[in-house]
């Protein structure tokens, strides 16, 4: 069930209608519906349900606003982690430690302290360096770090060509057929408890046939490495499943996803961990946005709206498509281009697209912008950051502010020689 949908031709989040959150907080405004990502919690956890040991720890890069994560808490997820920040908004959030898994490839030496400090559940290795300089920073305090090596399959995921990583080119993790030596060494080591193999091969993955390659492979392994005298309790299945964006997107369903992990790891014997980002956010969120201007132009008319390439990168990043709708639609459509203000030819959301007659004033939305929308904002032609709004039933709260660029000059220093 879409938890925006209309009523009386006017778009509601829930019970609140996009107009008065506009009205209360401005545009641009991302608006997220509680209902929503609780349902996409509930409807993962049932699909893996049947699994005998799972945990699932969301992505907090596709959206880490410490109201989104407080639902998502609630709903007994930890969460994947990819740098210190993101570390301690877990925690800030309810997150337990133990139910915290920290990927990345670049981590610091501060960042793999911070994560033992903590005594977080899980560190993802990708490098057989990291994993020595996390033994020996355990070691040091007389602790065992839990870790997994994270393995490249070199599987094809189908997606966006910048947000695959389980091409062999790609920077993330270590070649599969790499990784039984490194685990001879590793495991080894004193401060050291490497306990089983992470991948995560990519995102907005549409179809299962490139995960349940990617799974099959690290089967594979998980015989080997056990052969070879290894004891594998973990195995971290990443998460990359895509959500609809377009009209006629197909994605394959929680449902199939799970009965695909079922088949596939039957005989493993291990806790499954997932790390589910914009399945579970993506379609929990919209950028509320106002038309300024619709401006003739020599092809399609531009309509100019205040939400930029700042607010939502993701169409100037990676021409990725989200659906415009007017919240108040006349019922006519037209041919047009829609842009945002930044002075960037790239700051279009929409090229040629048939949307809903909008004119200057009305209000829009773009969809599915729950998941590495705010996340991802700038301040970029020095515009406010654009602010959150958590929706529940008929009542919705601010989460986070809109930060204007005075707040942000404040935070600058002009060194004695300049000025
Ligand atoms: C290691 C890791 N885990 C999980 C995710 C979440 O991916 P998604 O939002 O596609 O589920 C990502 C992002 O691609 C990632 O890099
Ligand atoms: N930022 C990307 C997803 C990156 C996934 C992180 N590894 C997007 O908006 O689609």
């Amino acid at each position: 069930m879409d938890h925006f949908n209309r009523r009386n031709g006017v778009l509601h989040a829930e019970d609140v209608p996009i107009s008065a959150i506009a009205e209360a907080v401005g545009t641009p405004v991302y608006v997220y519906s509680t209902a929503t990502l609780e349902r996409h919690a509930q409807v993962l956890k049932a699909a893996l349900a049947d699994l005998p040991r799972v945990h699932i720890a969301f992505a907090i890069k596709a959206n880490p606003n410490l109201a989104v994560l407080g639902v998502l808490a609630k709903q007994g997820y930890g969460a994947d982690v990819v740098s210190g920040g993101e570390l301690k908004r877990a925690l800030a959030a309810g997150m337990k430690p133990e139910d915290i898994v920290f990927s990345g490839v670049g981590k610091t030496r501060a960042e793999l302290q911070l994560g033992l400090d903590e005594g977080i559940g899980q560190f993802n290795l990708e490098l057989e360096e990291e994993g020595e300089v996390l033994a020996d920073l355990a070691h040091a305090q007389g602790k065992s770090a839990p870790a997994v090596l994270r393995v490249n399959p070199d599987v094809d995921a189908g997606t966006h060509a910048k947000i695959s990583t389980g091409k062999a080119e790609n920077k993330f993790g270590v070649a599969i057929d790499r990784a039984p030596a490194i685990f001879d060494r590793l495991a080894k080591r004193p401060g050291m408890n490497l306990r089983g193999v992470a991948i995560h091969i990519g995102s907005q993955l549409k179809t299962l046939a490139p995960l349940e390659a990617a799974y099959t492979r690290v089967g594979e392994l998980v015989a080997q490495l056990r052969a070879a005298g290894h004891a594998i309790t973990h195995v971290d299945l990443g998460g990359g499943l895509g959500v609809p964006y377009e009209p006629d997107d197909q994605v394959s369903s929680a449902e199939d996803f799970g009965a695909m992990v079922r088949r596939v790891t039957a005989d493993w014997d291990v806790t499954l961990m997932f790390e589910p980002g914009r399945f579970i956010c993506g379609n929990a969120g919209l950028l509320v946005t106002e038309v300024i201007w619709v401006k003739p132009a020599a092809g399609h008319p531009y309509v100019i709206v205040d939400a930029a390439m700042n607010d939502l990168a993701r169409p100037a990043l990676y021409d990725a498509y989200h659906a415009f709708e007017a919240v108040a639609p006349t019922g006519e459509k037209f041919v047009a281009n829609i842009a945002g203000p930044v002075c960037e030819t790239g700051d279009t959301f929409a090229m040629g697209r048939e949307i809903d007659v909008v004119k200057s004033g009305d209000l829009g939305v773009f969809r599915t912008a729950g998941a590495y929308g705010a996340t991802m904002a700038s301040t970029y032609n020095s515009r406010a950051l654009v602010p959150e709004v958590l929706v529940s039933g008929d009542r919705f709260a601010v989460v986070a502010d809109r930060i204007q660029p005075e707040t942000i000059m404040g935070a600058e220093r002009v060194p004695e020689w300049v000025r």
